[in-house]
């Protein structure tokens, strides 16, 4: 029978819709039930358009027994086009039971919501139950089938909506939309291959009619399923439901053919049944067509319906679906913690009181920043005797008496600050270390307190100091043990027994303001810390700031022999890069390996520390100072190591940055400048008036007369001996050993061979020198009305000047040399000495040294006594040979004075050296007295050692320098004016010890 294609069949209709806009709603599983999955379909979801618009089995049927449709009764699948339809286009309604609603899965599909929309209907495919055995012919012809109104124009078109039946209460839609099919509940249906809608097969159809319905029921079957987007393998593999399983692919996500297209497709009345439709809607209709709510994709969750071993059960739509529960985690409820949660649960729950809640008072900080530090009811309490003076004079700075409660000025230090005149920091306080995880130096046992090892204990006790250290200081608590105090100028530190101001009116007690210091610990108190540096392994930094001459840490170690030494550096050291001895003191070195972290404070040739040797209850001590500026947090500290490499293989780059940096780690090769600094003294003299240039002129006059006179052989053999050095050194330093441009002497007697050749050649050069200073200097012939003595004495320190010798920082007072190496000469010592001080010639009055009157030593340039005579004892030392490969870290530790915390000294050369220590008075406290034979003021006044007017510390300073030189002269044997001063100074002549 040849199709009709002239009007839209119902099969088409139903193609299109099934293929545009549905989704599986069917109650099987198709991937549980390959029969099934086979055996429901849309008719009309056959490729091949149908004849008729009658499903499939009425087509067949109509094919093969050619029933009349009219005669039909009701086609046993019916596909619908569900919706309001005009009554006129629907087939006399039959209620489907059950129905099936093949609900569009807008929420999992989108874009066939898309094409539903465009589609604008839902489909119902009902399986009406129970089917009849024989479609009873209704008579009608065979055309007429082809006008069943079997799609609805309205639900094409989306107007549906608005339909009548909906107004009417009708819920088919909404049985629709909530209908799905449960896959699990259906399961048992699905073991049965003609369960559920392919009961009609049941019936005992025909075949071809089974083979319809059974097809329909695959139809339905795809499109119902909610996986009929997902077609099994099963499905897939099976031959016969290839072409079910390309609609179900296009289904799921092939693009779909528009309506116009499928219209035309469409006989010209089906076309113009359904334009008809399409035109009845309004524009604004029509503008909403792609709308969700127009195409009626119900966005709501699918509920279910379900079929149940054949039963239809509907699920009640007004329930609401139960959210999936998240899985509940297992929690070991302890029984007695929850019955006792439950009792106090059920307490609280119990009426109590009602809790008044009292209002919060907030609290006010009413005090400021400093809140609890009542200012001391005396303000003068705690404070020095020169801070007294000075708050006495400031009567400003003197409080009320009424409190300062807005913003006080810390409490304890402001007042200081003041005094000082210091200028205020901020944060002057703070510590800033840093932050953890910082390169650590290899593990290496640490020291706290020296310790002696060897003889070197026996060793100490034979030197002077262990002795003299109980020399009491005459302070004064006015002065407080300040820059005067004796023990303070011989670096002894001040305590009970050699002190008789208490704790608090004594600035001399450095060492034990450190422990007191540190004894706490904490990072802030200890101030210092260990890091590592660019190239020069590791450093030492502040973390917090110190004040100038600050005491900042102590070098410990183990104090050995120099022989013990000697056998640690060959056998012990010999592999070490790095060694960590300092000399010490005569024949005594500490060895840091074991020590504080001391050790690791690199060198610089512009330092901002001094490490001192200072002698603290009769033992030696060493200790890193600030130099003569506050020192910064985060500055790495630094000293001069004043290094002795020993042997020219021994010598390091130094890189130490600074502008004036040396080279080398050693000695300043060009320390001593011979003629220069003379010249600009010479100069500067020139300029002076008055007092002070008659006095110069008076020296120069001496000089020339002590050159003269008969003393000027003793007076010139130092004085030659050092500029014959200094002469040496710049003169052909490559033609000479490193040593000895290093200006080292050795300590062997090969050494000192050179040196007294040096000086041969240097007392040359200093007759010259002077005398055409001398010849300059005319009329001053006066002054060769002194004595031979004096004009010697004189004459030295003329001397000592041009040759840019020793000189004193008088208005400091301070003075002294500066750093000796174990292995320094007292030649290298005095010049180095000379180097530091020729550049306050401006401020130098008279020389001390020049007390001394026939032969002043080496020592007799440097007039503090005891510090001047250290390195001077060091060098007279014979010390065993070293191996070349010594290398020892010899640091300038015996010159620097440690001025009072509160009243920081600022003799520092500009280039950063060491200032020299000032001489105090003449111990009166101490068993030989020198006043007796130190030269009274009138003395050194008219000798020019001291000028007209100067202040009585001066004047302390000079005697005790003189002291010092006529001490030298005694213990060399060749007498002297002055034959003894403190017990403490013991100076070193032609190798042997003396007390003076
Ligand atoms: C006492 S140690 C100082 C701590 C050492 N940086 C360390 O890491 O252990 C002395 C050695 O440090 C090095 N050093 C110190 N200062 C230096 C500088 N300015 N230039 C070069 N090397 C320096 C030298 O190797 C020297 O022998």
């Amino acid at each position: 029978m040849a199709a009709i294609p002239a009007a839209p069949t119902m099969a088409d209709l139903g193609s299109l819709l099934c293929e545009s806009s549905f989704t599986s709603s069917t109650p099987t599983d198709t991937t549980d039930s390959p029969d099934m999955s086979a055996s429901s379909n849309c008719a009309s979801l056959s490729p091949t358009p149908p004849t008729t618009v009658s499903p499939d089995s009425m087509s067949l049927a109509s094919e093969q027994d050619i029933p009349k449709p009219d005669s039909i009764p009701a086609p046993s699948i019916e596909a619908v086009v569900t919706g309001n339809e005009p009554k006129e286009l629907l087939e006399p309604e039959r209620e489907p039971k059950p129905e099936l609603d093949l609900e569009p899965q807008a929420e999992s599909q989108p874009h066939e919501a898309s094409r539903q929309s465009t589609v604008g209907a839902d489909a119902i495919v009902v399986a009406e139950q129970p089917l009849p055995a024989e479609p009873p012919s209704t008579g009608r012809p065979r055309r007429s089938l082809n006008s069943l109104p079997v799609y609805n124009i309205a639900r094409l078109a989306g107007t549906d909506v608005h339909g009548r039946r909906r107004s009417k209460g009708d819920t088919v839609l909404n049985k629709k939309r909530r209908t799905t099919l449960d896959a699990g509940l259906v399961t048992g249906a699905d073991s049965s291959p003609n369960a559920s809608i392919s009961s009609p097969a049941k019936g005992g159809q025909p075949a071809p009619e089974q083979a319809g319905a059974s097809d329909a029921k695959r139809s339905i079957s795809i499109l119902n399923t909610p996986k009929s987007g997902r077609i099994t393998k099963k499905s897939v593999a099976s031959p016969a439901s290839a072409h079910l399983t390309r609609r179900a692919t296009r289904l799921s996500g092939a693009s779909v053919e528009s309506l116009a297209t499928k219209l035309s497709a469409l006989s010209k009345r089906g076309k113009k049944a359904v334009e008809k439709g399409v035109r009845g809607l309004s524009r604004e209709l029509r503008r909403l067509q792609d709308t969700n709510e127009f195409a009626h994709i119900d966005t709501r969750p699918v509920r279910y319906t379900v079929w149940s071993n054949g039963k239809y059960i509907e699920v009640n739509p007004s329930q609401p679906i139960p959210a999936p529960e998240p899985p509940r985690k297992k929690v070991k409820v302890d029984e007695k913690a929850a019955k006792e949660e439950k009792k106090t649960a059920t307490e609280k729950q119990e009426p109590s009181a009602p809790v008044i809640k009292k209002p919060r008072t907030k609290k006010w900080l009413d005090k400021g920043l400093y809140a609890g530090q009542e200012p001391p009811a005396n303000v003068f309490k705690g404070l020095t005797a020169q801070e007294k003076k000075k708050l006495a004079q400031a009567q400003d700075l003197i409080p009320t008496g009424k409190p300062n409660r807005v913003l006080p000025m810390p409490m304890y230090t402001g007042l200081r600050i003041l005094l000082t005149e210091r200028d205020f920091k901020l944060p002057f306080d703070v510590c800033s270390p840093l932050p953890p995880g910082q390169p650590k130096p290899a593990a290496y046992r640490t020291m706290t307190k020296n310790r002696f090892v060897g003889d070197a204990a026996s060793y100490w006790k034979k030197t002077p100091h262990f002795e003299d250290s109980a020399s009491k200081c005459v302070c004064t608590p006015v002065d407080g043990c300040g820059e005067d105090c004796q023990n303070r100028i011989m670096l002894y530190e001040c305590d009970e027994t050699n002190c008789s101001l208490g704790r608090a009116q004594c600035n001399n007690r450095a060492f034990q303001d450190l422990q007191e210091r540190t004894k706490k610990g904490g990072r802030y108190r200890v101030g210092v810390e260990v890091f590592k540096t660019g190239d020069r392994g590791y450093g030492v930094r502040s973390n917090r700031c110190f004040e100038a001459n600050q005491i900042i840490m102590e070098y410990t170690g183990e104090i050995i022999t120099d022989e013990e030494c000697e056998r640690r550096m060959n056998e012990v050291y010999k592999d070490n890069e790095c060694y960590y001895l300092m000399s010490f003191d005569q024949n005594m070195i500490i060895d840091a390996t074991t020590g504080s972290i001391a050790r690791f404070v690199n060198h610089s040739c512009s330092p901002n520390c001094r490490m001192i040797k200072w002698i603290v209850a009769g033992q030696p001590r060493m200790a890193l100072f600030a130099g003569d500026r506050p020192l910064m947090t985060g500055e790495e500290l630094t000293y001069d190591y004043n290094f002795d490499p020993f042997s020219a293989k021994n010598v390091q780059k130094c890189l130490c940055g600074s502008p004036n940096c040396r080279g080398v780690l050693g000695p300043k090769p060009k320390e001593v400048k011979p003629p220069k600094p003379a010249k600009e003294d010479k100069k500067k003299g020139r300029k002076r008036k008055g007092v002070k240039a008659v006095a110069k002129a008076a020296t120069k006059v001496s000089m020339k007369g002590a050159l003269k006179g008969s003393a000027k052989g003793a007076a010139t053999k130092v004085a030659g001996k050092a500029k014959a050095s200094a002469k040496a050194a710049p003169k052909s330093p490559t033609k000479r050993k490193l040593k000895d441009a290093f200006e080292f002497d050795g300590d062997d007697e090969e050494t000192a061979k050179p040196v007294k050749k040096r000086k041969i050649i240097a007392a040359t050069g200093v007759k010259r020198t002077l005398s055409s200073a001398s010849l300059k200097a005319k009329g001053a012939a006066k002054g060769a009305a002194m004595g031979a003595a004096k004009g010697a004495a004189k004459g030295v320190g003329k001397i000592k000047r041009t040759m840019a010798s020793v000189s004193v920082a008088t208005k400091k007072k301070t003075l002294g040399l500066t750093v000796a190496s174990k292995v320094t000469k007292a030649k290298a010592a005095l010049k180095k000495t000379t180097a530091a001080t020729v550049r306050k010639t401006t401020t130098t009055k008279k020389t001390p040294a020049t007390t001394t009157t026939k032969k002043p030593t080496a020592a007799a340039p440097t007039p503090a006594a005891p510090v001047a005579s250290r390195p001077l004892i060091q060098t007279k030392i014979v010390f065993p040979p070293r191996s070349p490969s010594l290398t020892i870290v010899a640091a300038g530790v015996t010159s620097a004075p440690q001025p009072a915390s509160t009243t920081p000294t600022s003799a520092v050369a500009p280039t950063g050296e060491l200032s020299t220590p000032a001489p105090s008075a003449s111990n009166p406290g101490s068993k030989t007295s020198s006043r007796k034979v130190t030269p009274s003021r009138k003395v050194m006044e008219a000798r020019g050692l001291l000028d007209v007017g100067a202040s009585p510390a001066l004047e302390r300073l000079v005697k005790t320098a003189a002291a010092a030189s006529a001490a030298e002269n005694a213990g060399s044997g060749e007498g002297g004016e002055v034959k003894k001063t403190t017990p403490r100074i013991k100076v070193v002549s032609k190798g042997g010890l003396a007390k003076v």
